[in-house]
C-alpha cells in the first residue's frame, strides 16, 4: 500500500511541530526518515498512526483518507507502529502483551502461534514480564506486537537504538524479508544508519518540522555524505 502525506501540520496541543510536511512510502520498499534531534520524526510517526490529531493536510493510503482515523481504526486498517519508547506493556507477560495486540483481530490464538513460530525467543519468554526482558528481546516483542495484525504498512521508530549488533542484524533481516513480501516499511533511522540505508531505496530528511531533502538512500552511503547532511541541519 502506498502511504502519502501532504502538507501535514500537527503537534501537541497549541504547539505546532510539523509545518506542512510531505512524505511518500511505496509498497515493497524500506523508506528511511532521517533528521537531527527534534526534527519531528517521531511526531510524524505518531500523527500517521492516529496518536496525534492532524491540524491541516492529509494522510492517504492507496488513495483512501487516513487523516481523521483514530489509533485503533488505523491499526485495524493495516498500519503497524513500533514507537520509540513505551512500546510494550512493561508489567504484563510476553504472552499477555501479544494477546493485547491480537485482541483487535479474530483468530487471536492462531496469530499468537504464528508469532511464536516466527520469534521462538518470545515463546521461551512467554510467561516473563516485559520489564524483565533484555533490550533486544523487548524490541523483538515490540516488533512482534506490531506484526501480529499482519499490517500492510509497518512504521518503526528507531527500532535498533541501543541494541547489540546481533539483534540489529536480526531486525534488519526480518524487515528486509517483510519488504520483499510487499510490505511498506518506514524506518526512522538514528543508530546504525549504514545497515539500514543499504537496504532502503529512498531517504526523506526533515529538519525543524519541515522537509529538507529527499534522496536515494545509496547517496548517503558515499563517504562523508551522511555527516555533511546532518551537520548542515541545525
Ligand atoms: N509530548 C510532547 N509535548 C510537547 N512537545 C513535544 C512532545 N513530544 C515531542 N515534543 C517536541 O516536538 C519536537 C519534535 O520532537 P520529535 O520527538 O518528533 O523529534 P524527533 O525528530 O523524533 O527527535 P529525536 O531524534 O530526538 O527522537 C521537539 O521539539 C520536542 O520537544
Amino acid at each position: 500500500m502506498k502511504l502519502e502525506v501532504k502538507g501535514l501540520h500537527s503537534g501537541y496541543g497549541k504547539v505546532t511541530i510539523l509545518h506542512g510536511m510531505n512524505f511518500i512510502a511505496e509498497p515493497g520498499e524500506i523508506t528511511c526518515i532521517l533528521g537531527p534531534n527534534g526534527a519531528g520524526k517521531s511526531t510524524l510517526m505518531k500523527t500517521i498512526a492516529g496518536h496525534l490529531p492532524v491540524d491541516r493536510g492529509e494522510i492517504t493510503i492507496d488513495g483512501k483518507s487516513f487523516t481523521k482515523l483514530s489509533a485503533l481504526a488505523t491499526t485495524r486498517s493495516g498500519v503497524g507502529y513500533v514507537p520509540q519508547e513505551n512500546n510494550t506493556f512493561a508489567e504484563m507477560t510476553v504472552r499477555d502483551n501479544l494477546l493485547a495486540s491480537a485482541l483487535n483481530f479474530a483468530d487471536t490464538g492462531a496469530r499468537i502461534d504464528n508469532t511464536y513460530e516466527r520469534f521462538p525467543i518470545l515463546k521461551e519468554r512467554s510467561t516473563q514480564l516485559a520489564s524483565t526482558l533484555s533490550g533486544g528481546e523487548r524490541q523483538t516483542l515490540a516488533v512482534a506486537n506490531a506484526l501480529i495484525g499482519a499490517p500492510k504498512v509497518l512504521m518503526l521508530d528507531e527500532p535498533t537504538a541501543g541494541l547489540a549488533p546481533i539483534f540489529v542484524d536480526r531486525i534488519v533481516d526480518w524487515v528486509c524479508e517483510l519488504a520483499q513480501s510487499g510490505m511498506t516499511v518506514i524506518w526512522v533511522v538514528e543508530q546504525n544508519p549504514e545497515k539500514i540505508l543499504k537496504i532502503s531505496r529512498t531517504t526523506w530528511m526533515f529538519d525543524a518540522g519541515r522537509n529538507r531533502e529527499t534522496l536515494p538512500s545509496a547517496d548517503l552511503l558515499e563517504p562523508g555524505r551522511l555527516e555533511e547532511m546532518l551537520l548542515q541541519a541545525h
